[in-house]
């Protein structure tokens, strides 16, 4: 079962040359940034492009009434009595069109941080909004996990490409109204300093590329850099980074990685650097060979001063403009060769696609939940975590999963609440596969608090209200829910009472015991009115009074609902109607606590290693 759905690409490795052509294929993502650009803000977009387009124009134009001008006055020189009418007002034009200029410009950026800013947040929404649809097992998968890290880096990065590529485009325009001017004097001029920019063009394009391939096979790393960093420094860690002692260790690693980072960057940089100045110096002379060439026209006279003044400046603002774009050329490919990674993401489709028309979730549930021969192994794992599994979950029964760590119990529950479905065999509800159903009923449906729940940095009724986020603003149910789960005497006491906000992250926050978390996320069970409620040990952390009482008030409160029970304490266990006794991934035994120990099996075994304990 592979979590990648999405088709391979080919993708360049460490060593692997990436191509011209690949580079050039890497421009078709273009389009599609493109239309997210444009869905992030049509009249930015609009805008922008207009400002670009008139700002193209500028340079031609400023350089054009320049020459003007200096004509104008060597003229006036030689013919002192001439009116200087036509001077000022040319003069008067050059200062217009300079300040039009520096004002479009800095509109010009002011659109481009708007535009950028709105869509690094669009893009990060339709990152998680992605992120929602997939499964839970392409979360465990490594290589899916780098492509998320890569797309995430897309957010603020490619708003540097929207720039570029609209620079780009803007500098082709620029050089269309140059060359245009330039083509009336000389063409050969303009192929000379094409040639003179092609050398730098190329070697930019070719550390680019290393570049990116550095970044590339640095991005799992660049994962575990993020991970020590947290690690060294975050509240939730503090504590344990204390007590082992683990600060000196955690840098060390920090240290070993981003060296190795900073030496392979230094030594391309250096490189970068050293070819770059060479190419340089060739381009300069390309231009200079022009300049000559322009001086001894003039000399001759077949060019005035003015033109003379015009063609320098024109050939000026042509090399650095081309050199401009032919140097950008490479980092929009690259930029595009990034998005590809971001597209890459989007393509990754869920396994789990809904059914085309699916079943109503029934109710109330008649038949209850099958598993036939249901086998499950995770994605990163050849081991089968469950296997030929075959038992009936009665509707309104209360079933009790036992077993040693790693038998299967939790994975059993993910299977019943779909966030997997089995890998062989299947799973009825009603005497229809789970699949048929419609997925978000079945959510509403089946109730699930993981042994792991979430401790979430938000207020209390916040807290709770993740069960059921619909209700996020109905007090009186998050206030039952926590009265339910007997969090209510704990909350009363807090300051802020449901406003409390929980964990340290933020102003105000406080941080609640293990079994006071417990309560907390155990009322979230009781936000939803579903059939199927699941508790993966939830009271493990509760002291035994407090699990006793919650465990009384959830055999009451669940009467009429099917519930399913994880715990390893036999005083929860023994209060279901069943249990289901799992090792290493299949059913050894099933039946009521007294069944299970008058049949002196494992269930007996274990209630009996349990009960020693306490006397
Ligand atoms: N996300 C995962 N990826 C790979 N293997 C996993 C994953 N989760 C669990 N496993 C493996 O599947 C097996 C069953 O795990 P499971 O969590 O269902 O056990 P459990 O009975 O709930 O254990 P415990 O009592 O410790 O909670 C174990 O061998 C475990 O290593």
């Amino acid at each position: 079962m592979s979590a990648m759905a999405a088709p391979r690409k080919k993708r360049p490795g460490k060593d692997e040359k990436l191509t011209f052509k690949e580079r050039l294929a890497a421009l078709r993502n273009l389009p599609a940034f493109f239309r997210m650009v444009w869905q992030t803000s049509p009249g930015l977009a609009i805008g922008n492009t207009v400002l670009r387009v008139a700002q193209s124009a500028m340079p031609l134009s400023l350089l054009y009434v320049g020459k003007l001008i200096i004509d104008q006055v060597v003229h006036l020189t030689k013919d002192p009595g001439h009116s200087t009418t036509w001077l000022w007002q040319l003069v008067a034009l050059e200062f217009g069109l300079a300040i039009l200029s520096d004002a479009l410009s800095r509109a010009i950026s002011l659109l481009d941080g708007l535009l950028g800013d709105l869509f690094a947040n669009h893009t990060s929404v339709k990152i998680m909004e992605h992120a929602a649809k997939l499964d839970l097992d392409q979360f465990e998968d490594a290589e899916f996990y780098d492509k998320l890290e890569r797309a995430r880096q897309q957010t603020s990065g490619r708003t540097v490409l929207l720039a570029q590529v609209l620079s780009q485009v803007q500098d082709i325009i620029t050089i269309v109204f140059l060359a245009a001017g330039l083509v009336f004097f000389n063409p050969w001029l303009i192929l000379l300093l094409l040639l003179a920019v092609i050398p730098a063009f190329l070697n930019e394009s070719h550390f680019n590329d290393l570049y990116y391939k550095l970044a590339w096979g640095q991005t799992s790393d660049r994962r575990e850099l993020d991970y020590i960093r947290y690690l060294g420094a975050s509240d939730e860690t503090a504590k344990e980074v204390k007590v082992f002692d683990l600060s000196n260790f955690l840098i060390n690693r920090f240290k070993f990685i981003s060296n190795k980072f900073y030496t392979d960057k230094k030594v391309l940089q250096i490189r970068d650097s050293i070819w770059g100045t060479i190419f340089a110096i060739v381009g300069a002379a390309g231009y200079y060979a022009a300049y000559v060439i322009i001086i001894l026209q003039t000399i001759r006279g077949h060019l005035s001063i003015g033109d003379l003044a015009f063609l320098a400046g024109s050939f000026r603002q042509l090399r650095t403009t081309f050199q401009g774009i032919l140097i950008r050329f490479s980092s929009v490919t690259q930029g595009a060769l990034y998005l590809r990674d971001l597209f890459e993401y989007f393509e990754i489709q869920p396994k789990m696609v809904p059914v085309l028309h699916p079943r109503a979730f029934p109710r109330p549930i008649q038949q209850g939940f099958t598993f036939e021969d249901v086998g499950f192994k995770y994605i990163n794992s050849d081991k089968w975590a469950i296997r030929h599994l075959n038992f009936t979950l009665h509707p309104g029964e209360k079933l009790a999963l036992v077993g040693e760590n790693g038998a299967g119990k939790t994975t059993l529950v993910k299977l019943l609440s779909r966030l997997y479905d089995p890998v062989e065999g299947r799973i009825l509800l009603d005497g229809i596969d789970l699949r048929e159903y419609d997925l978000k009923e079945l959510r509403t449906q089946v109730g699930v608090i993981f042994q792991d729940y979430q401790r979430y940095q938000m207020t209390v009724s916040q807290n709770i209200a993740v069960g059921n986020i619909a209700q996020s603003n109905n007090l009186p149910m998050i206030e039952d829910a926590a009265r339910q789960s007997l969090a209510s005497p704990l909350i009363e006491k807090m300051p802020l009472g449901y406003e409390q906000m929980l964990g340290r992250r933020f102003n105000q926050g406080i941080e609640l015991s293990g079994g006071e978390w417990q309560k907390i996320a155990l009322a979230r069970a009781y936000m939803k009115d579903a059939q199927l409620l699941i508790l993966d040990e939830p009271t493990s952390a509760l002291d035994a009074r407090a699990e006793y009482n919650v465990f009384l008030r959830f055999a009451d409160l669940t009467r009429d609902k099917t519930a399913v029970l994880i715990s390893h304490r036999f005083s929860t266990v023994r209060m279901a109607n069943r249990i289901l006794v799992l090792e290493r991934g299949t059913l050894v035994e099933i039946g009521s606590h007294e069944e299970l120990l008058a049949r002196k099996g494992r269930y007996a075994e274990l209630f009996e290693l349990q009960a020693a304990g306490y006397k």
